[in-house]
């Protein structure tokens, strides 16, 4: 059949896959669709109909299928390759790894790893303020980043599947994010914090109950695993008024590790947006239902049907009071109540376990935070009183410094500005539409232009006053007052800045303060025997948010 069209057929093959493959690249190129059925027919359809028409016409010399779809692809992938490494791509000028010029997937290798935050630190030691990180994705480094970046609108890293709800950390239109905050703002407001500071009070005494058990019994304590059990009793009493009772039973719902897992698999895939997209996407169908959201879907189900017992967030977010601006669907609930459970907890633990690490490697710091906490709290008060909380300036000092050196969100919040805009003036640089930018919190914290002497070092005394500092691990004499100090609270934004800062800021302060202040009021803390606190760093991990491995410690509990 059609033999006088073979030898025509051999010329046209060829021709027509260099023809279609271009013409699917400039489609991608120029649109970057993300939709499954948009992606697959410009990669799979071209080269099909190249095959059945091959394949119609029966020619013996015919190419098989597997070659029509290799030389499509090779040269589909060939073209891309070829731009992004280019002079003629718009970050051609910016450094970086070639190989990350090349592919995201470079980056999905490394921060596969969980080191991606010390592979970034490094990029900036080696090439500057600005590193080209990703085939259209830099990564800076300079306070006057902070203002620029921060008023553009979050980038593709945040796209959500359409069958998901979108929480307000994922929205990334402007005015529907303002619209969303609103409803979390009034979740926050003064009177919401009171509501909820009674929470994390009675969840601090049952805390520090269970430290004293074991501390009596003599048992290594893993101080990591107890902030985290801590922070979700907490939240799941002031988000939803559920109570997960792991410090009781330990994680046996699973929302823990469900949460755990699931920012251990966004913090990877999401380097692809096109394939978070498609994991949201077919998640359910393909029977791939995330164990957070399942945990979330029943607690909120329950807690709707329930309706407010108490001022709890959902109250707030779902407009219990009438006077809302936005009704939400189930959906968008459960997406909400999920965020503020990991936005909210893991945090918080994370911050609290690195805080009782650098204590441990500083015992001086131990010690004078504990005379601190005995000389404001009166012995048997409980250190609860926010308003003198406030005031303690070592514990205060302590906490920024924890949050200086190790941000929860280490490698920042990624920003893309639009593909339709003219671009964006990031310090000297103009960064082109359609192309993605991070400010890198981790290492502008420890950059010396902003943080000196010694940056990459714990240290509360840079938080003090010049009268109350004190020398580096050595307390009982005054740091020298002619060592230039910088302290640049203009490059310190552990909690974001702008209209995306973080939202729990100041609930968090509080429980923070709390907490800590409980905690050495009550014991004395020191490594567990065959603990090498080096392991502290090497298993610090970031998948978008810091995840820690085990703290083992002895408590020995105060007369
Ligand atoms: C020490 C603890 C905390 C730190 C360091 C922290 C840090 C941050 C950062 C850096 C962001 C920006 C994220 C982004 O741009 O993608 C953020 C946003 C957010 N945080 Fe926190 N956070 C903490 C505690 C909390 C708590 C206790 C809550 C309460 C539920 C909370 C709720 C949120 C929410 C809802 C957002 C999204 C805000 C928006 O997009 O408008 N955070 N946080």
């Amino acid at each position: 059949m059609f033999r006088w069209l073979q030898p025509l057929l051999r010329e046209w093959i060829p021709a027509s896959t260099v023809a279609t493959s271009l013409t699917s690249y400039l489609i991608l190129h120029k649109h970057e669709p993300v939709d499954f059925f948009a992606v697959s027919s410009l990669i799979l359809l071209p080269p099909s109909v190249i095959a059945w028409i091959s394949h119609a016409v029966q020619s013996q010399s015919s190419p098989s299928l597997t070659s029509i779809f290799a030389s499509y692809l090779s040269l589909l992938l060939g073209y891309t390759i070829i731009y992004r490494v280019s002079p003629f791509h718009p970050l051609a000028r910016y450094p970086g790894p070639f190989l990350a010029r090349v592919s995201k997937l470079f980056m999905v290798i490394v921060v596969t790893k969980g080191h991606a935050h010390q592979y970034y630190h490094r990029l900036h030691g080696k090439y500057g303020d600005i590193v080209r990180t990703g085939p259209n994705e830099l990564s800076y480094c300079n306070k006057d980043g902070v203002v620029p970046i921060h008023t553009i609108p979050k980038g593709p890293f945040y796209a959500r599947g359409s069958n998901r709800g979108i929480s307000i950390v994922f929205v990334r239109d402007i005015a529907l994010h303002a619209k969303q905050r609103r409803a979390w703002d009034k979740g926050f407001n003064g009177g919401a914090l009171k509501d909820y500071e009674q929470l994390f009070i009675k969840r601090t005494q049952e805390l520090l109950e269970n430290l004293e058990s074991r501390a009596a019994l003599g048992q290594i304590v893993d101080m990591s695993q107890w902030m985290k059990y801590f922070s979700f009793d907490f939240m799941g009493d002031m988000v939803f008024t559920h109570s997960f009772d792991t410090m009781k039973e330990g994680d046996t719902s699973g929302i823990i590790k469900g949460v755990g897992g699931s920012l251990h698999v966004l913090g990877i895939v999401s380097h692809l947006p096109w394939a978070t997209r498609w994991l949201d996407e077919f998640a359910d169908f393909i029977g791939l239902g995330l164990a957070s959201i399942n945990i979330a879907n029943v607690i909120v189900d329950r807690r709707i049907k329930s309706g407010s017992t108490s001022r709890d967030l959902m109250f707030h977010i779902n407009n219990e009071d009438g006077k809302g601006v936005i009704q939400r669907t189930k959906r968008q609930l459960v997406a909400e109540g999920l965020t503020a459970m990991v936005a909210g907890s893991d945090t918080t633990a994370i911050v609290l376990s690195n805080l009782w690490y650098y204590l441990l490697i500083h015992p001086v710091y131990y010690k004078r935070l504990q005379q601190e906490v005995d000389a404001t709290f009166l012995r048997g008060e409980d250190p609860t009183d926010q308003d003198r909380l406030a005031g303690m300036e070592f514990l205060n000092a302590c906490i920024n410094e924890t949050l200086r050196l190790a941000p929860p969100l280490p490698s920042g919040s990624q920003r893309g500005v639009p593909p339709t805009a003219d671009g964006k003036l990031v310090g000297s640089h103009l960064i082109p539409g359609g192309n993605n930018i991070y400010l890198n919190c981790y290492s502008i914290h420890r950059d010396s232009r902003y943080f000196s002497p010694e940056p990459n070092r714990f240290w509360p005394d840079r938080w003090l006053s010049q009268k109350d500092r004190r020398a580096m691990d050595d307390s009982s004499r005054p740091f020298d007052p002619n060592t230039p100090i910088i302290h640049d609270l203009g490059a310190y934004l552990p909690f974001s800045y702008g209209t995306r800062t973080c939202v729990g800021k100041t609930l968090a302060q509080m429980e923070l303060r709390v907490v800590a202040a409980s905690v050495v009021q009550k014991f004395d803390m020191e490594v567990a025997d065959g603990y090498d606190t080096k392991q502290w760093d090497r298993d610090l991990q970031d998948f978008y948010v810091f995840k820690a491995g085990p703290l083992p410690v002895h408590l020995i509990k105060r007369q």
